[in-house]
């Protein structure tokens, strides 16, 4: 006989990382409210991306190296669900699995920390001459060159734990996150940083926000998870993918977005900078939550129109 749905675990695959961790317990918490009687277990899953922590992120294993393995092990069934960082997860969908769920967001933007025991600078334009700021993400490094130059922006590899080592060892003056890391790892509050907001940083797509797939004949799981959903992160990280699968640009292009929602309104707005941070072009498309795909379509076709495919293929990965 069958086990009955309700007594058989639910099991969430993760990276192993203290922030995938978090990530997935805070998704169990999620599902715990809605299926009080099913229990959960979490499944540890080691990443090409955990493995490999000397390789420049945008020099190996592409598209997918934090999310593939993970996804593996809901495709052969050693587990129901993938929690992902959505910003992670490559627009492609992979064949086998749907984005069901995706939360509502938490914090959106970067922010520089600053060495423990360092007093806090209150803007970019502050930073000493030629400050050495770790980041790997082209993004980051093409957006604050965009500010300020001189800056020296240094790779930097690891989880969070690790990168904040480096920096206390006096690598960097100050490394660049994200601000949902540091929050969800309660990180913060130890330390001095800076938030980096649009219009001078612009967050990469899906940022701070989590996405949750399962497989394509699992209804049951597909159920719960839509009903994890929240409309106006569904809406907005849509919308941002959509824009970045019109870029085919992969998550470590030089490529930031910013979406504001209000009542059924979305606006998107994105930027896309040449890798040394000279170039900047930037778009913006407001519509209905229902046409979230084509504004993303529609802020893709603004940016390729003012030369972005350009600034695109000039730099090293896709
Ligand atoms: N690529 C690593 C990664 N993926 C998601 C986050 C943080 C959480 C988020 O942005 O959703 C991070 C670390 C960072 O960029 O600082």
């Amino acid at each position: 006989m069958d086990q009955r749905s309700e007594e058989r675990p639910l099991r969430i695959a993760t990276r192993a990382s203290n922030l995938a961790l978090w990530q997935a317990y805070y998704v169990s918490d999620l599902l715990k409210k809605q299926t009080s009687e099913r229990p959960i277990e979490i499944v540890h899953i080691t990443s090409e991306g955990d493995r490999d922590l000397t390789s420049p992120l945008s020099e190996f294993g592409g598209l997918g190296v934090f999310t593939r393995e993970v996804q593996k092990a809901v495709l052969d069934g050693r587990a129901d669900l993938a929690v992902h960082s959505l910003k992670d997860l490559p627009t492609e969908q992979a064949p086998g699995l749907q984005l069901a769920g995706i939360p509502e967001r938490g914090p959106l933007y970067d922010v520089l920390i600053f060495p423990q025991g360092s007093d806090a600078v209150t803007s970019i334009a502050a930073l000493p001459a030629a400050a050495r700021i770790g980041t790997g993400s082209l993004r980051r490094r093409a957006q604050l060159l965009h500010q300020r130059n001189d800056l020296q922006m240094l790779e930097v590899r690891g989880n969070v734990e690790t990168r904040l080592k480096k920096l206390d060892s006096g690598e960097y003056d100050a490394l660049c996150l994200a601000e949902a890391g540091m929050v969800r790892l309660e990180l913060l509050e130890q330390r001095a940083s800076l938030l980096l907001q649009p219009p001078e940083v612009y967050p990469a797509v899906g940022q701070g926000a989590l996405g949750i797939e399962c497989r394509t004949d699992d209804s049951e799981t597909a159920v719960l998870l839509t009903g994890l959903s929240d409309p106006s992160t569904q809406a907005a990280t849509t919308a941002e993918r959509s824009l970045l699968a019109f870029l085919r640009a992969g998550c470590h292009a030089p490529i930031g977005s910013l979406s504001q929602v209000s009542d059924d309104q979305l606006t998107l707005e994105a930027v896309v900078l040449s890798a040394d941070g000279q170039e900047r072009i930037c778009a913006s498309v407001t519509g209905s939550f229902s046409e979230a795909e084509e504004i993303g379509v529609k802020v893709a076709q603004a940016l390729l129109a003012d030369g972005a495919g350009r600034l695109i293929s000039g730099t090293e990965d896709s």
